[in-house]
């Protein structure tokens, strides 16, 4: 199962990112291309284990959109696009991302109260961004059934488990200065 994507793991360069060793890969960076077979097994996994009984997908500016797009495709669920630019929009909902690396701001806009959605998203790694999304959510309303990412990386699914959240994660892995480890 996953074999594409466990393969294409252990190809991924790395990149220092100060003491944080990050690595590039198609479908967390889009980098060195969006390979759509990738994303065909990623997103079937998707269809075959996640609650997909919702009113819209919800992901995070940038990488999780082409996830979310093909998921968007192959499901007819609109999909909402949680920004790192602001628009003013009445009802936009600011929270504060941080990740192992980066700090800033998201906007929600397009979640009706009662809307029940699935987050997903290409990577759990902190797990800040996924608790920041979770924050806006609630603040828009939104019941939120089902909580994805591709991959899985450092504590952040503890994290999120220490807020009550649950996610699901495809595979975990770890990475340093030589590459990628899967470790499960
Ligand atoms: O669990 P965390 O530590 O929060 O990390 C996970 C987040 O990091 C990446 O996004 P990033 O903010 O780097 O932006 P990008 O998608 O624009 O590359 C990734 O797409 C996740 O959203
Ligand atoms: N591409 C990529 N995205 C991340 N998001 C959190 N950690 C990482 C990483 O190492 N690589």
């Amino acid at each position: 199962m996953l074999e594409r994507l466990k393969r294409s793991l252990l190809e991924a360069p790395i990149y220092k990112r100060g003491d944080y060793n990050y690595f590039i890969h198609p479908i967390t960076d889009g980098v060195p291309e969006v390979r759509p077979d990738l994303i065909r097994e990623v997103v079937t996994h998707i269809i075959r284990t996640a609650n997909l009984d919702v009113d819209k997908i919800v992901t995070i500016e940038a990488m999780g959109i082409h996830i979310g797009t093909a998921l968007s495709l192959f499901t007819d669920i609109p999909l909402v696009i949680i920004r790192k630019r602001k628009y003013g929009l009445p009802g936009e909902i600011e929270v504060s991302q941080v990740t192992g690396y980066s700090k800033g701001e998201l906007y929600l806009n397009g979640i009706s109260p009662g809307d029940r959605v699935i987050v997903v998203d290409d990577v759990v790694s902190s797990g800040g961004t996924a608790l920041a999304t979770l924050e806006a959510l609630k603040a828009a309303g939104a019941e939120v059934v089902d909580l994805v990412a591709v991959i899985e990386r450092g504590k952040g699914v503890e994290r999120l488990k220490s807020h009550g959240y649950t996610i699901k994660t495809m595979l975990r892995v770890d990475a340093d200065e030589r590459g990628v480890r899967i470790l499960e």
